[in-house]
């Protein structure tokens, strides 16, 4: 079965004392994993390296720290950057690339993500690359079409061993933190249809991306949105600040 994973997305909240109180929490739900579940935590930077050490400390290996963004250059004089190897030298294992936030308030494009896809494989990190449309694209129709440039641009480069280390995220731009969630129907309608894009260039490798639905997602609708034979889990961003939400995510995965 496909890794099916729960992602926290902390994006630009929380001080050091709230982000330690919460990884606590989450930390010390009675779960036992089965093989192919995940957890993942995508904090901000200055608490990667504590929350790393509070991970290490429970010996669950099974649940994973992530960086939300990284550069894509090596090294240099890029001041305010942060390089995959620093990431992969503190010991985080994942890097999520192409959020829409990014995309948008940073200026992302798909050349730079697929720069960056190359230097955080080359690091070893697990991408968590994320794609999605906005509300225009949705209401004209064409998402399928956007979301495929998409994938095409920043990933059609990296050859099939490099396309199994990544994970997709689809999260469409109009229900991220609006608590308007695409319909379980949409959002296997798009999974679906972005393994098919997947298996037009990658063939059988398509059915072993795991592939994350974003996008408002809770405690209240995560079992559904997560039985969808298609999505492998979520990335979720407001729910994910809240303990008990994001226990009741994790115990939807399938
Ligand atoms: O990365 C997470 C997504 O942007 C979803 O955020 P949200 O769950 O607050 O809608």
């Amino acid at each position: 079965m496909r890794k099916q994973i729960a992602a926290a997305n902390w994006k630009m909240n929380l001080t050091l004392g709230q982000a330690e109180k919460l990884l606590d929490e989450v930390l010390a739900i009675d779960w036992t994993p089965k093989a192919h579940q995940e957890v993942v935590f995508a904090v901000p930077a200055p608490y990667l390296y504590p929350a790393l050490t509070k991970l290490r400390a429970t010996g669950r290996t099974q649940v994973h720290i992530s960086s939300q963004n990284a550069y894509s250059e090596k090294s240099g004089a890029y001041t305010g950057e942060t390089s995959a190897e620093m990431l992969q030298s503190i010991g985080v294992t994942h890097v999520i690339l192409g959020h829409s936030e990014r995309r948008e308030y940073f200026g992302e494009t798909d050349h730079v993500l697929a720069k960056k896809l190359d230097i955080a494989l080359a690091h070893g990190l697990t991408p968590i690359f994320c794609c999605g449309e906005p509300l225009t694209v949705r209401e004209a129709g064409t998402q399928n079409a956007f979301v495929a440039k998409q994938i095409e641009h920043s990933l059609f480069h990296l050859d099939d061993a490099q396309l199994r280390k990544v994970v997709i995220a689809y999260e469409p731009i109009w229900a991220i933190g609006t608590g308007k969630t695409a319909t379980s129907a949409q959002a296997q309608e798009m999974h679906a249809f972005l393994r098919s894009v997947l298996a037009k260039k990658y063939g059988a490798t398509a059915d072993h991306i795991s592939i994350l639905y974003g996008g408002s997602v809770k405690a209240a609708n995560a079992a559904e949105i997560f039985a969808c034979p298609d999505v492998d889990g979520g990335l979720v961003g407001g729910a994910s600040l809240i303990a008990k939400e994001f226990e009741a995510i994790i115990r939807a995965l399938k």
